[in-house]
């Protein structure tokens, strides 16, 4: 039966059975959770049938720093954290309402827990954490990068998942050998979810997530064995890989009294669940996210497509029988630029003020701000560049400084739209965005005039919780097509670029000058 018909005969019985409850009286109204575990918060969203948010809780968990460069997180606390927003959201409407959970994350970190108790064995490695550096450097030596890229559509970084993986079954004593056996398993942090949610019935991630882990074959969909035992990892501790959409397996955990059971029906990565939620879903429709780094993401369809710019090929998702895959340009330190404004150097009160002080002087008086942080990604791949700040003169204020750390996200991007059109022969004609920091207005403005392209900002800014509330909807037949999640799309603004093209590269070339200092 084709897909379409079955998905609609599937809708159409969902509908019926919405339409009443066990004793024949008008059902509840049905909405999706959506569970998004972001790198520095945890969110659930529950969302209508019409695409709004009817709900939703956040709470941010601890970051940890152990060395310069290295980032971890407490797999038990995203865990803890995840669940009370969870709960916390789910108690703002009637249990019976939530026909299915959809799960999005932060990708590429590392979770290897006990198979038996339950209990992580290591703290998570995060996917910014460098500590692999010097490994992925070897394996450039031994010429392992053209076997990566052609294998994983990735390149050799310490970003994605493998050489985290590898790292910790060499330094934790005894994890080879548990993870031999099956008694440790290895997850990105959806897989940890799923185990935790189905208390440890179910050890799965999906194609997406997967793509991430440098270890996935992104043609055959299968866990790629000539990697795998390059890096020395054992298959028996890796999750069973699904499709994006459909039943993972079922929680009882959205209440304390266990009292319903709600099936896991749709998971991807956030990155590409914020391509879904923008409703990319033909060739050539592309994001950009604003959240703790940037990840810019092109719809190429069908096929991988293989860079020669520095840009990775990963699977966007499956649904049903079908892959489809994206080009994306990753960079490292967004949002986070804000947050270290904040936090390392008090300079803003809270991320909102980064706005109002920004926009106290008319430009950076010709400073630059390259947070590289945690290494360079898209287009440069630097694991050990670091973060430096250009042009400081004596005029210079810290509202320059604030200026300029949020001009360089706009300036990241662009240095991956170069990428990414030099690779197409293309530009964009317009960028859809979203993510926690485009509710800047300035930083938004000023995005549109160094591209000299339309940006178009949605009224759903989180979109990577609704692109997973729309895969799990698709997994039960809440909604049955593309076409009508892509009529749920709405415009919040449109940023229009006020600046010319004189402009646009002298302070670009100024840019290129001041990471040139890293690269
Ligand atoms: N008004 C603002 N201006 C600039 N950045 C902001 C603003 N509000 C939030 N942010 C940034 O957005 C990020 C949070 O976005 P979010 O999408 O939740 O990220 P993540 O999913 O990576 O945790 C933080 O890094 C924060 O500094
Ligand atoms: O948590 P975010 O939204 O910054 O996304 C992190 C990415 O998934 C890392 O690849």
């Amino acid at each position: 039966m084709p897909l379409q018909r079955f998905q609609s005969m599937i809708s159409r019985a969902w509908e019926h059975e919405m339409s009443r409850n066990v004793r024949g009286e008008a059902a509840v109204e049905q909405y999706i959770l959506a569970l998004d575990e972001g790198t520095t918060s945890c969110r659930a969203i529950l969302v209508d049938g019409r695409g709004k948010t009817a709900a939703a809780a956040q709470q941010e968990f601890s970051q940890y720093f152990p060395q310069a460069g290295w980032v971890e997180h407490d797999a038990d606390e995203i865990w803890r954290v995840q669940l009370q927003v969870m709960r916390e959201a789910a108690a703002q409407i009637d249990g019976n309402g939530i026909a299915a959970i959809g799960i999005t994350n932060q990708r590429e970190t590392v979770v290897v827990w006990d198979a038996i108790t339950g209990e992580p064995l290591h703290r998570a490695i995060v996917w910014q954490c460098r500590r692999t550096s010097a490994f992925c450097e070897q394996l450039k030596a031994e010429g392992w990068e053209a076997e990566v890229r052609s294998r994983t559509g990735l390149l050799l970084d310490p970003y994605f998942s493998g050489t985290k993986l590898k790292w910790l079954l060499d330094e934790v004593p005894g994890l080879r050998g548990k993870g031999e056996r099956g008694e440790a398993l290895f997850g990105t942090v959806d897989s940890w979810l799923i185990w935790k949610l189905t208390e440890g019935a179910v050890h799965a991630t999906d194609v997406s997530n997967a793509s991430r882990t440098m270890l996935f074959n992104i043609h055959s969909l299968e866990w790629d064995a000539h990697i795998l035992s390059k890096l020395n990892i054992p298959e028996a501790m890796l999750p069973e890989v699904k499709p994006s959409t459909g039943i993972y397996g079922y929680t009882r955990l959205l209440h304390d009294d266990g009292s319903i059971e709600v099936p896991i029906a749709g998971v991807a990565g956030d990155q590409q669940a914020a391509l879904f939620g923008q409703g990319c879903f033909d060739p050539g429709m592309a994001k950009n996210t604003y959240g703790t780094g940037c990840f810019l993401l092109k719809n190429t369809g069908s096929k991988p497509v293989q860079s020669e710019k520095g840009l990775l090929a990963t699977i966007a998702w499956k649904h049903g029988d079908e892959t489809t895959y994206a080009l994306e340009g990753s960079v490292f330190t967004a949002g986070a630029v804000v947050q270290w404004l904040r936090d390392g150097l008090g300079l803003i009160a809270n991320a909102a003020e980064s706005q109002t002080i920004a926009a106290s002087v008319a430009d950076t008086q010709g400073v630059y701000f390259v947070p590289a942080f945690t290494g360079l990604g898209t287009p440069y791949w630097k694991p050990d560049a670091r973060g430096m700040i250009t042009g400081l003169t004596r005029g210079i204020t810290s509202a320059h400084i604030v200026r300029a750390a949020l001009e360089s996200i706009a300036y990241q991007t662009a240095d991956v739209l170069r990428a990414m059109s030099a690779e197409s022969g293309i530009g964009l004609r317009e960028l859809r965005i979203d993510g926690g920091a485009v509710v800047n207005d300035l930083l938004v403005q000023f995005q549109a005039d160094l591209l000299g392209v339309t940006v178009i900002r949605p009224k759903t800014l989180e979109t990577t919780a609704l692109g997973a509330a729309f895969l799990a909807g698709l997994g039960i037949g809440f909604w049955s097509s593309l076409d009508e999640l892509r009529a749920l799309w709405e415009l919040d603004a449109t940023f229009t670029p006020q600046r010319d093209e004189e402009w646009r590269q002298s302070v670009y070339s100024g840019w290129l000058q001041a990471v040139g200092y890293q690269v």
